[in-house]
């Protein structure tokens, strides 16, 4: 058994005449520890996709299995629990609390997860031992992503998904998340998914996944992913 198992999902938005088909039967797996890469065109159904496996959505049909867990099949109460305690999110925009520094907005993500690691420590491991003290407004883009990066991690989660995280940073800034990214999914075993528009980040993965109206049209294995810095475009 993979450690995602996605099985002819479904999603559908809407009604009638209105109906909208985000997902059409798309199936995919991730294994443990891979960093997988979802590559499509905007309004394949990605954004949607990874929003169900971290239980933020829910499939109208389908099967979604994480590690082992029926994520389709499970209630309201079970998927708080889920995304608390087992999925760390990252978004494009950073979605940081303004008031708070980045010590306290790393903070008050960890306080809700029975395991989570210490906050400072968790910055430290991304660079920023020296900003703790910052304002998120007092923090470059990629800055305030590593914070957005840390915040994830220290919830110590199984699964880490990221929507388009260098879609608001420039070209050195974005590699440089990627290449966090690409090191905690290598040196914490993390299982990393990261949904790009950019097809040049493909051989950075360990899988490619690739979406087309809603179905999963391509999905390869790489056994010699190429480390970011390698990669241009
Ligand atoms: N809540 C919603 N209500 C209605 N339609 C939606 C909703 N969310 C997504 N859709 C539609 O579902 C389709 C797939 O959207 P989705 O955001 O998953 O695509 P995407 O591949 O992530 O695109 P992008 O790269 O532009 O973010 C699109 O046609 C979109 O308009």
């Amino acid at each position: 058994m993979a450690y995602i198992e996605f099985t002819d999902v479904h999603k559908v938005y809407g009604q009638g005449e209105a109906e909208i088909h985000a997902l059409d039967g798309a199936t995919f797996i991730v294994e443990k520890g891979e960093l997988a890469v979802i590559l499509g065109a905007s309004g394949a159904g990605k954004t949607t996709a990874l929003n169900i496996l971290g239980g933020m959505d829910t499939a109208t049909s389908g099967t979604v299995r994480v590690d082992g867990r029926d994520i389709s099949g499970a209630s309201n109460a079970e998927l708080v629990e889920y995304r608390r305690a087992d999925v760390g999110f990252v978004f494009q925009f950073y979605n940081l609390v303004p008031n708070l520094t980045a010590l306290e907005n790393v903070e008050l993500a960890a306080q809700i997860c029975p395991d989570s690691l210490d906050a400072a420590d968790t910055l430290a491991n991304v660079g920023l031992a020296e900003r703790m003290n910052n304002f998120p407004a007092q923090l470059s883009g990629g800055e305030q992503q590593r914070v957005a990066i840390a915040r994830a991690l220290a919830k110590n989660p199984k699964l880490l998904l990221c929507d388009e995280p260098t879609g608001a940073l420039d070209y050195q800034t974005g590699k440089q998340i990627l290449q966090l990214l690409q090191d905690t999914c290598r040196h914490d075993g993390i299982t990393v998914v990261i949904i790009t528009h950019n097809s040049a980040l493909a051989p950075m993965a360990d899988r490619l996944i690739r979406f087309k109206s809603g179905q999963v049209t391509e999905m390869t294995t790489n056994p010699a992913p190429t480390p970011i810095a390698d990669i241009e475009w």
